[in-house]
Formats: C-alpha cells, structure tokens, sequence
C-alpha cells in the first residue's frame, strides 16, 4: 500500500498539478508534500509549509497574502505573506480542513486564478505557485455537512495520494523503527545494535495511533533509557502510550448498581471523562500539544480548553513534537 502511494507521488510530482495528501496523523504527509516539492522542477525554489490549524482567522489573508503599510494598527510595513515568500514554488496547507469559512473564501478566490491582493493594498499581484494540501479529515464528509466548500474541494483534489497508517504498514514498521534507531544511537553517541524480540512483537502488535511520529517518539526514548546491547520492550514503553478505551466493566458494574437512575448517571460521568481524554489527545496530537491552536479547531476559549485538559491531568508538552 506505501509503495503504491509513494509509487502514485513520483508520477504526480512531476507534473505541476495540486496534490491532496490524505492520511491519519503522523503518517508522514508532510514527508510526501516535501517529497513532491523536491521531484518537482521547481526543486530549487522555496517550500513552504502552513499549518493551517495554526492560522489566525483574522489574520489569515494577511498571513497569506501579506499586507501594506497602514493596513491596520500594527502594520509599520508593507509585509509580503506566505503565498509571495513561496513564489515559483510550493505552498503546503497542512490540515486544510480545518480553514474557516471566510479563509476558505480567500483561498478559493486565490486557486481560481493565482491572483491576490495584499490587505491594504490596490495592485492586484499574481503568484506562480503550487498548492499541495493535507488532510486527516473526510474532506466529502465535511462537504455533506456544509463545513468544506465543495468548490475548494475540487481545487485541491485534482490528483489525490492516500498515506496508508503504520498499523498496515507490516515489515515497514520494523524497518522505519531500525532507521530511527540508527539515527539516535547515532546523535546520543550509544552502542546499540538493533531490537530484542520482545521489541520487535510489541512494534508489530502495538495499534500506533500516532503513526509515524509516536513510533519515532518511542524509540527516540528507548534510545535514551537502553545503556547497550538491544533494545527491549520495556524501553520502548508503549503500554502507557494506549488511549484510554471505554472500560466497560467499570461501567457494568456501575450500570448494575442497586439504583438503576443513580447508576446510569455514574455511567455516563465516566464514559464522559474516557470521551473527553480521547478527544483532548486526540486534538493535542493534532495540534502538537499547541493549547491555542487546539481551541481554534474545537472552536471553543483557549482559556475553557486549557482548564479542561489541566482537570483530565493531560499535558500539552508531551505532545509536542520537534
Ligand atoms: N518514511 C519516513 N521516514 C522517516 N521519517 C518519517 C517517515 N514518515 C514520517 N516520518 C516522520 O514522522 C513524523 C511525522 O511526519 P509528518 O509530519 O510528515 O506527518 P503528518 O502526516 O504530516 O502529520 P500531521 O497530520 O500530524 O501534520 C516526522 O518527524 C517525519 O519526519
């Protein structure tokens, strides 16, 4: 499935089309934004990643489009935006489903004819550049419920590339956790060579709902905690890593309490704390463990957010990546 879709990238990267990557978090989207960039001709030109997650909604066509001098309060000079600095490149828009509806608009207005006007401005400029976008999201889905424009859709959804999750990603998973074995025995100068085979099971039996990143994650510090020798499955401490799943003898027994009404009521307090951590790590991993990028796509206060995740005990930084 990986070969298939690394095989469909080299035949898209070279022709100058826009891209939609699609795939869970962490597969390595971005990996293939770069990948296409970089089997591109316009390889020698800039990349240039956008989280769009991250996009201040009001200032989103600013950050896109730059701005003029004068264009509002803080504006002491004209600014170009992301769309200028990737001029005869790429532009990545990371996690495009989570553009608002007016950011949306201006990114429509922009694909439809590479023309834009920076805020404040009166010249129309025009851009040569390619659009790659990803997503973890069904961007259909999101069309059905009137929260994607479908128009935009089809703009970014000329040539489509799904990365497969590691879960299905078989000897790949082996291979990748030997690759990053290498490359942090290497920078924390230790003696390793290779996995146990208590290792090995958990790397194939572990669900890895982080992909990529959380297998990069687990054996960046299973390199730190081995001393020599190989690295065993203590060290790669997944089994603290498993999202919490509904526990549903806890909830029988709390069901089948004397008082059915009191017992329903426990029930659902529980089920609703397990729902709020899946969701909050979840929108964390999302974010990368960013609080204010989290509220925007809950579309909730960062300040509600941040005493929410503090009650689960969740910690933001420990999903931060980088
Ligand atoms: N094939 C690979 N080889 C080496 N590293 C990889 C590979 N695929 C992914 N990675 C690493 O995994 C991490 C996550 O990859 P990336 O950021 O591309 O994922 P993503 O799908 O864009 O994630 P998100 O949806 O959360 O933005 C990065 O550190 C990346 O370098």
């Amino acid at each position: 499935m990986i070969r298939h879709a690394v095989a469909t990238l080299e035949r898209f990267a070279e022709c100058d089309i826009p891209i939609l990557i699609y795939g869970e978090t962490g597969t390595g989207k971005e990996l293939f934004a770069r990948t296409a960039h970089y089997n591109s001709e316009r390889l020698k030109e800039p990349f240039i990643p956008v989280n769009c997650g991250a996009l201040h909604d009001s200032l989103i066509e600013s950050e896109l489009f730059g701005h003029c001098r004068g264009a509002f309060t803080d504006a002491k000079r004209d600014q170009p935006g992301l769309v200028a600095l990737a001029e005869k490149g790429t532009l990545f828009l990371d996690e495009i489903d989570t553009l608002s509806a007016r950011a949306q608009v201006a990114l429509l207005r922009f694909l439809q004819d590479q023309q834009y006007r920076p805020v404040g401005g009166a010249n129309v400029l025009t851009a040569d550049v390619r659009v790659l976008a990803a997503t973890n999201a069904n961007l259909d889905h999101l069309v059905d419920q009137g929260l994607f424009r479908q128009d935009l859709k089809f703009r970014i959804d000329v040539a489509a590339i799904g990365v497969p999750p590691l879960r299905n990603r078989g000897p790949d998973r082996l291979l990748l956790a030997e690759h990053f074995l290498k490359r942090f025995a290497s920078r924390y100068g230790k003696r390793l060579s290779g996995f146990g085979s208590t290792a090995k099971d958990e790397l194939y039996a572990h669900n890895w709902p982080g992909n990529v990143r959380e297998l990069e994650n687990a054996v960046h510090r299973a390199v730190i905690l081995a001393d020599k020798g190989k690295v065993e499955r203590l060290e790669l401490g997944l089994e603290h890593q498993e999202p919490a799943r509904p526990n549903m003898d806890m909830a029988i027994n709390i069901v089948t309490k004397p008082d059915f009404r009191e017992g329903m009521k426990a029930a659902r307090a529980c089920y609703l704390r397990q729902f709020e951590r899946e969701y909050l790590s979840w929108l964390l991993r999302k974010t990368h463990g960013n609080v204010s990028a989290a509220a925007r796509v809950a579309q909730t206060e960062r300040r509600h957010l941040g005493r929410v995740i503090k009650r689960t005990g969740l910690s933001p930084d420990s999903f931060r990546t980088g």
